[in-house]
C-alpha cells in the first residue's frame, strides 16, 4: 500500500543532527588562539591551585559557548589523570532574567546532596544564600568552576564579582577553590562594573572576533562532511553560506542555519544536491523568520498598526498619513475586540517607534505655501509577512 510517507527516502542527510543547535562539535576549528589563552588561564586547576577568573567577550554565534564546553570537557579528562589536581566540579548557569538571589540559590541547589531539601525560594536573603553556597562548596571540597552565561544580564553583578572571587581570601571557604568564567556579548561590560570590583577582580579576558568567510568555510565543510550523504552538497553552496554570513556578522550559527535550511529546500524540491540557489532561498526564508519574530516582539497595538498599514499597502493606499492609519487601526483593533488607543498622538508615537525599528519608511511632506509639514508612512517589508504573522498569532491564541 502506498501512503503519504512511503516514497520518502533520505538522499541528502546522513546525520541531520550535526546541523542542529544542540550539537556539540568534537573539534573546535579556527579558534586556536582563544583555546590557547583559555588553557593558559585554566592551568592552575591542574596543580590544585586557585583558578584564574576568565571573561569571554564576543557577539552571538562566535563560538564562546562551544569553546567553553570543549575546554571544560578537556579539563575534566586531564584532571582525572593528574595527581596534583583536586576533584573538578563545573557548574553552568544562564543569568538572563535572573536576580542575584536566584542565581546563588540555583548554585546552592546544584551543590546540595540529593536528599537535602532545596534552598527556600522565600524568607531568606541573598546573604543567606551566599552563606549556604560557601558551606556547600566546602562540604564538597575540590575545585569549582562556575560558568555564568550572559553575565551582563545579571541585576547585581557587582556583588557577585566582589564576593565570589574573594571567598577564599576572606575566609568564607577553606576546603575548596572557586573560579569564575563569565560570558558576555557586551564588550563594555567591564567598564560598567563598580570601581571597587574593577580594582579587585583579576581576570583573563578573551575576546572572540567575527569569523571571516574562509574560517566559516572550514567550519561548514567539517559539518557538511558529517551531516550529508557523500556528494549531496556542492562546495559552492558551502562557500555561498559562508560568504553570506561573513558579510553579515561572521556568525557561525547563522552559517550553519543557512546550510541546514538550504538542504531542507533542496529536499523539498526533490533535488539530490544542495547548491547555491538553495542557499539563496534559505537566506530569504531565514530573513522572513527573523522578521516574523521581530513582529511578534511588538506590543499588541503596534502590531495592529502594522497590520493596518499592510492592509492599506495591499490596496495600493500607501504611503498613508497618520490620520488615515488611525482610522484603519481603529477598525482592526475593534475587530479583535480590543479598545483602540484614542489619541492621534499615541498613534504617531507608535509610528515613530516602528520607523525607528526599521519596520516603516517615512516620507516627509510639505504643504507648499500654506506651510505645515507632515509625514506619510509605508512598510519597509513585504506586507504578506505582516499579515501571515498576524494570522499565525491569532490562530495560536484561539
Ligand atoms: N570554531 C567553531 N568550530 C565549530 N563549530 C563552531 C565554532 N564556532 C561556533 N560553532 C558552532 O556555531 C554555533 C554557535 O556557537 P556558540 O553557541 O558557541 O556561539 P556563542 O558565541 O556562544 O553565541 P551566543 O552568545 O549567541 O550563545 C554552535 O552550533 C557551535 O557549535
Amino acid at each position: 500500500m502506498s501512503g503519504p510517507f512511503s516514497d520518502l527516502t533520505d538522499t541528502i542527510f546522513a546525520d541531520k543532527s550535526v546541523l542542529s543547535e544542540s550539537y556539540q562539535p568534537e573539534e573546535i576549528l579556527e579558534r586556536d588562539e582563544e583555546i590557547e589563552a583559555f588553557s593558559h588561564a585554566l592551568q592552575d586547576v591542574l596543580f590544585g591551585r586557585e583558578p584564574e577568573n576568565i571573561f569571554l567577550y564576543g557577539k552571538a554565534g562566535l563560538g564562546k559557548t562551544a569553546v567553553t564546553k570543549y575546554m571544560m570537557e578537556e579539563l575534566e579528562s586531564e584532571v582525572e589523570v593528574r595527581e596534583a589536581a583536586d576533584d573538578l566540579h563545573v557548574h553552568e548557569i544562564n543569568c538572563n532574567g535572573k536576580t542575584l538571589f536566584m542565581v546563588v540559590r540555583r548554585l546552592v541547589n546544584d551543590l546540595l546532596s540529593p536528599d537535602a531539601s532545596p534552598f527556600p525560594k522565600r524568607g531568606l536573603g541573598t546573604g543567606d544564600a551566599f552563606d549556604e553556597l560557601y558551606a556547600q562548596l566546602d562540604r564538597l571540597g575540590g575545585t569549582h568552576l562556575i560558568v555564568f552565561d550572559e553575565i551582563d544580564h545579571l541585576d547585581d553583578v557587582d556583588t557577585l564579582l566582589y564576593e565570589l572571587p574573594r571567598a577564599r581570601s576572606n575566609g568564607h571557604i577553606t576546603d575548596s577553590l572557586v573560579g569564575i568564567i563569565g560570558i558576555s556579548n557586551n564588550y563594555t561590560f567591564r567598564q560598567s562594573l563598580s570601581a571597587k570590583v574593577k580594582d579587585t577582580l583579576m581576570e583573563t579576558e578573551i575576546s572572540f572576533s567575527p569569523y571571516d568567510a574562509g574560517e566559516l568555510r572550514t567550519i561548514l565543510r567539517d559539518r557538511a562532511d558529517r551531516a550529508f550523504v557523500d556528494g549531496a552538497c556542492d562546495d559552492s553552496a558551502i562557500a555561498k553560506a559562508a560568504a553570506l554570513s561573513a558579510q553579515d556578522m561572521g556568525n557561525a550559527r547563522q552559517a550553519i542555519d543557512l546550510l541546514r535550511v538550504g538542504a531542507e529546500v533542496a529536499e523539498r524540491e526533490g533535488d539530490e544536491v544542495v547548491d547555491d540557489a538553495h542557499i539563496e532561498d534559505a537566506r530569504t526564508l531565514v530573513q522572513r523568520g527573523r522578521l516574523r519574530n521581530k513582529i511578534r516582539d511588538q506590543t499588541e497595538h503596534a502590531q495592529y498598526i502594522l497590520e493596518t498599514i499592510a492592509k492599506l499597502e495591499e490596496r495600493g493606499d500607501v504611503p498613508a498619513r497618520s490620520k488615515e492609519i488611525q482610522e484603519g487601526y481603529e477598525r482592526v483593533a475593534d475587530a479583535y475586540g480590543a479598545t483602540p488607543l484614542t489619541t492621534l498622538k499615541s498613534i504617531q508615537d507608535h509610528l515613530s517607534d516602528l520607523h525607528m525599528l526599521g519596520f516603516l519608511v517615512r516620507h516627509e511632506r510639505n504643504k507648499g505655501l500654506s506651510g505645515g509639514q507632515y509625514y506619510e508612512y509605508e512598510l519597509d517589508l513585504d506586507p504578506s509577512i505582516v499579515l501571515e504573522t498576524r494570522e499565525d498569532i491569532v490562530q495560536t491564541a484561539d
